[in-house]
C-alpha cells in the first residue's frame, strides 16, 4: 500500500513555505552572478542527454529541501513498490508494471506470485515476427499484394503514444505508410480510407478494453469498407490484427486469435506504448528501433531507481514542478522541443500527466487541500515563438517551461539546424534575464527617439525576466534517447503524485462523460423532443434534431 501523507503537513513543507519567501525575492540571473558552478551544480548529464535546471527559481537549499520532502512523503518506498509489482493502482486493484515491458535486463517480475517476463518476451517476439514479416512484403493482403499502408485505430492512450512516436522517429521510417484514426467523428475515417487501397491495407484495432465506444464505431466502419470492396469474411484475417487485453471482445470482432497482440492490465492505457499498442511503432520504425526505444526507456528506469533524489533527473523534474505549482502557485507547464519531429510531445503529455494527476481526492479518500496536476500544454519551437510566447515572457503567469532540443539534426540543411538553436538557447535565456528599463531606454536613444518616446513606449518594452526554464539539450533524437526522455517524463508523473497523495494509475474522471453520451444516444434517434435535460441541454438537443439531416 502507498503511503497516506499529507505533504503540506510535512517538516519540510514548512521549511519550503519558510524559504519560499526568500527565493520569491531573488532573481535568477543574480543567483547566477553570485554563484560561477551553477551550472555544474544544477545540471544532470544522463547518456546522450542534458538536463540543464540551472535557470530555476532555486537555490541548493531549495533543492535540498525540495529532496527532504519526497523523503518524508516515502518517494524511495514507492519507487520500490512501483517495481515490484504491488497493487498501487489501488482503485482498480492493479500492478503499476510498464517497466516490466521495457525490462531488458529480464529480471523476474512478479505478479500474484508469476513472473510475467516470459509472456512479456513472447508478446515481443510475435510482435517481431509479425512486423518484420509485414515490412518484408512477405505477409499478403488477400489478392496477394505486400502490405503498403498501416491504419491504426484507436484512442486516448492506444493512440497518443504510437502518433507521437512515429512522428518522431519518421526518419528512421520503413517503407509502409502510417495512419491513425481516433477520433468517432466519421471525417477522421472517411479521410484516411480515402487515401488507402484494401487490397493493401492492414488495419491495427488498437484497444486495451476493446469496448471503447469511438474505436468500435471506427473499426466496424473500416471492416465495412473493407467487405464492401470484393473482400471476404475470411479474408479479414489478413488485413485486420488486435493490440488488447480482451481475446473474448477481439475474436467475437471476428478477428482470428492468431491476430491478437496481448497485453495485461497492469499496463495503463496511457503508459501502454511500451506494450503491444507499440504493434504500429514497430511497423513503423523496424522492430530494432522499437527494440533500442524500449532499451532507452529501462536505461530510464534504472537510472531513476538507482540514483540518489538530487542527481535523478525525474525526481527533480518532478520536485521543480511542485515547486512551481504548489509555491509559486503556477497554474501550468508547457513543453517546447525544438524538434519538429517531436510536435506531438506535447499532446502525449497532456494525456499522460492529466489524465495521471488531475485528480482533487487523496489516497485517504478526502478531498485535496491543494494544488494537484497542473495544465499540460505546447508545441513545436519555433512555432509557439510567433503564437504563445509573448504571454510566457509578459504575461500577468508564471509558466514553467520545457525546451527539448536535439544537437544533431536528422535534416542538416543548410542553416537550418543553426537557425533552429540560436532560438532555442535565446528563449531560455531572455525568459530568464528580461530586459530592464535602462536597457531599453538606453536602445530607443540608440534608435534615436525623443525623451518623449522614450518616456511613452519603455514600459512596453520592459521584460522583467525571472522566468524559470528547463533545458533538455540530447546530442540527437534517435529511439534509445527518446525512449528515455518519455520514461523521464512518465517517471516525473510518478513522483509528482506520490507527493501529491493521489492515485495516479486510475481515471475515473473520464467515466461520466461516456456515461452520459450513452444515455443521449438513444434520445438522439427517437422521434420528438427530449425534455429529461436541464433547459440549455434540452434546447440544444432539439435545435440539433430540428437542424439534422
Ligand atoms: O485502449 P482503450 O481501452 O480503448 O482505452 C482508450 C482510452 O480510453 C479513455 O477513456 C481513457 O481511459 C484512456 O486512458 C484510454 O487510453
Amino acid at each position: 500500500m502507498l503511503p497516506r501523507i499529507n505533504f503540506t503537513e510535512t517538516d519540510a513543507y514548512l521549511s519550503l513555505s519558510e524559504h519560499f519567501a526568500d527565493i520569491a525575492e531573488s532573481h535568477i540571473h543574480d543567483l547566477f552572478s553570485e554563484d560561477p558552478d551553477r551550472f555544474n551544480k544544477f545540471s544532470i548529464h544522463f547518456e546522450e542527454i542534458l538536463l540543464d535546471y540551472s535557470k530555476n527559481r532555486i537555490n541548493e537549499t531549495t533543492r535540498t529541501l525540495l529532496v527532504g520532502l519526497a523523503n518524508e512523503c516515502g518517494l524511495k518506498e514507492a519507487i520500490t513498490a512501483m517495481f515490484s509489482g504491488e497493487k498501487i493502482n489501488e482503485t482498480e486493484g492493479r500492478q503499476v508494471l510498464h517497466t516490466a515491458l521495457r525490462n531488458q535486463s529480464n529480471t523476474p517480475v512478479m505478479v500474484d506470485g508469476q513472473d510475467v517476463m516470459p509472456e512479456v518476451n513472447r508478446v515481443l517476439a510475435q510482435m517481431e515476427q509479425f512486423s518484420n514479416s509485414v515490412i518484408s512484403g512477405e505477409w499478403k493482403g488477400h489478392t496477394g499484394k505486400q502490405i503498403t499502408d498501416v491504419v491504426n485505430i484507436g484512442i486516448g492512450g492506444s493512440d497518443l503514444g504510437p502518433v507521437m512516436v512515429t512522428e518522431a522517429l519518421k526518419s528512421y521510417g520503413t517503407r509502409l505508410k502510417l495512419h491513425f484514426v481516433s477520433n468517432v467523428d466519421g471525417s477522421h475515417i472517411a479521410e484516411t480510407l480515402k487515401k488507402t487501397d484494401p487490397e493493401t491495407t492492414l488495419f491495427l484495432v488498437a484497444s486495451k478494453t476493446f469496448t471503447t465506444q469511438e474505436t468500435m464505431a471506427n473499426a466496424h466502419t473500416a471492416r465495412n469498407w473493407f467487405l464492401g470492396h470484393g473482400a471476404g469474411q475470411k479474408d479479414i484475417a489478413l488485413h485486420f490484427a488486435a493490440l488488447s487485453t480482451n481475446e473474448k471482445a477481439v475474436t467475437e470482432f471476428g478477428i482470428d486469435a492468431a491476430n491478437m497482440f496481448g497485453f495485461w492490465d497492469w499496463v495503463g492505457g496511457r503508459y501502454s506504448l511500451w506494450s503491444a499498442i507499440g504493434l504500429s511503432i514497430c511497423l513503423a520504425i523496424g522492430f530494432d528501433n522499437f527494440k533500442a526505444l524500449l532499451g532507452g526507456a529501462h536505461a530510464a528506469d534504472k537510472h531513476f531507481q538507482e540514483t540518489s533524489f538530487e542527481k535523478n533527473a525525474p525526481v527533480i523534474l518532478a520536485l521543480l514542478g511542485i515547486w512551481y505549482n504548489n509555491f509559486f502557485a503556477a497554474e501550468s507547464h508547457v513543453i517546447l522541443p525544438y524538434d519538429q519531429y517531436m510536435h506531438r510531445f506535447a499532446a502525449y503529455f497532456q494525456q499522460g500527466d492529466m489524465e495521471s494527476n488531475g485528480k482533487s481526492v487523496d489516497r485517504n479518500g478526502d478531498h485535496v487541500t491543494y494544488q494537484t496536476g497542473p495544465v499540460i500544454w505546447g508545441e513545436p519551437g519555433t512555432n509557439g515563438q510567433h503564437a504563445f510566447y509573448q504571454l510566457i515572457h509578459q504575461g500577468t503567469k508564471l509558466i514553467p517551461a520545457d525546451f527539448i532540443a536535439p544537437a544533431q539534426s536528422h535534416n542538416p540543411i543548410g542553416q537550418h539546424h543553426e537557425l533552429l538553436m540560436s532560438n532555442f538557447f535565446a528563449q531560455a535565456e531572455a525568459l530568464m534575464n528580461g530586459k530592464t528599463r535602462s536597457e531599453v531606454v538606453d536602445e530607443l536613444v540608440k534608435a534615436g527617439k525623443s525623451a518623449e518616446e522614450i518616456a511613452s513606449l519603455a514600459p512596453f518594452k520592459v521584460f522583467e525576466g525571472n522566468r524559470p526554464t528547463n533545458s533538455i539539450l540530447v546530442k540527437k533524437i534517435t529511439p534509445r534517447t527518446l525512449g528515455t526522455l518519455i520514461a523521464f517524463y512518465e517517471h516525473k508523473i510518478f513522483v509528482q503524485g506520490i507527493i501529491w497523495n493521489i492515485f495516479s494509475f486510475d481515471q475515473w474522471g473520464v467515466e461520466l462523460g461516456k456515461q452520459l453520451a450513452n444515455k443521449i444516444l438513444p434520445e438522439l434517434k427517437a422521434d420528438g423532443p427530449v425534455h429529461s435535460h436541464d433547459n440549455s441541454t434540452n434546447a440544444l438537443i432539439n435545435l440539433y434534431k430540428s437542424w439534422k439531416a
